[in-house]
């Protein structure tokens, strides 16, 4: 693999296929501004030893990763404790909780081991993928143009007033 590809794909992990609807969201501005990624099924709880084989082989590939989970969700915090690759964390809703139990179990990490929160829910897993689409535009002009354009747009298609 290049080093330019290397340098733009983002990994979207997952505790169970069935956050997949909620994380589907974080491809729409990876997809809308040509980043490459990969998403995958890759459970800290169910699979530990698929996730240790992951987490210690992520840089070669990636350079960031997006992860998400629910209830328990420990996914995104045991990811960021074995690579220095940035992890953004989705909260995906639970059904017991609504999510609070994802968003804590994330966001409340302790000091030394970083994850970034988003929101719960779908806008969380869209931020996720605008975040890092921004996080890799830092080091890539072409991006920013791409990045403020798809900004600008958003900001066109938001606007209204009456006459
Ligand atoms: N939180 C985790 C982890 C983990 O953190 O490793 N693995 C699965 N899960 C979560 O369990 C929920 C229910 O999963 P199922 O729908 O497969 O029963 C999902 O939201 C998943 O993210």
């Amino acid at each position: 693999m290049s080093q330019v590809n290397k340098k733009m794909k983002v990994a979207i992990i997952m505790g169970s296929q069935s956050d997949w609807p909620v994380m589907e969201n974080a491809t729409t501005v990876l997809n809308a501004l040509d980043i490459p990624y990969k998403a995958m099924v890759v459970s800290a709880h169910r699979t530990p030893k698929r996730l240790v084989e992951f987490a210690e082989n992520a840089e070669n590939e990636y350079s960031l990763i997006i992860a998400g989970a629910g209830g328990a969700a420990h996914l995104p915090g045991m990811a960021a404790s074995m690579t220095w690759l940035p992890v953004i964390g989705v909260p995906v809703m639970s059904k017991a909780l609504k999510g609070m139990d994802s968003l804590l179990s994330i966001v409340q990490m302790p000091k030394g081991v970083a994850v970034a929160t988003q929101a719960i829910g779908e806008a969380g897993a869209f931020n996720a993928g605008l975040i890092a689409a921004q996080m890799l535009a830092m080091g890539n002009e072409d991006l920013q143009v791409k990045l403020k354009a798809w900004r600008q747009a958003q900001t066109d298609s938001v606007a209204w007033e009456t006459v």
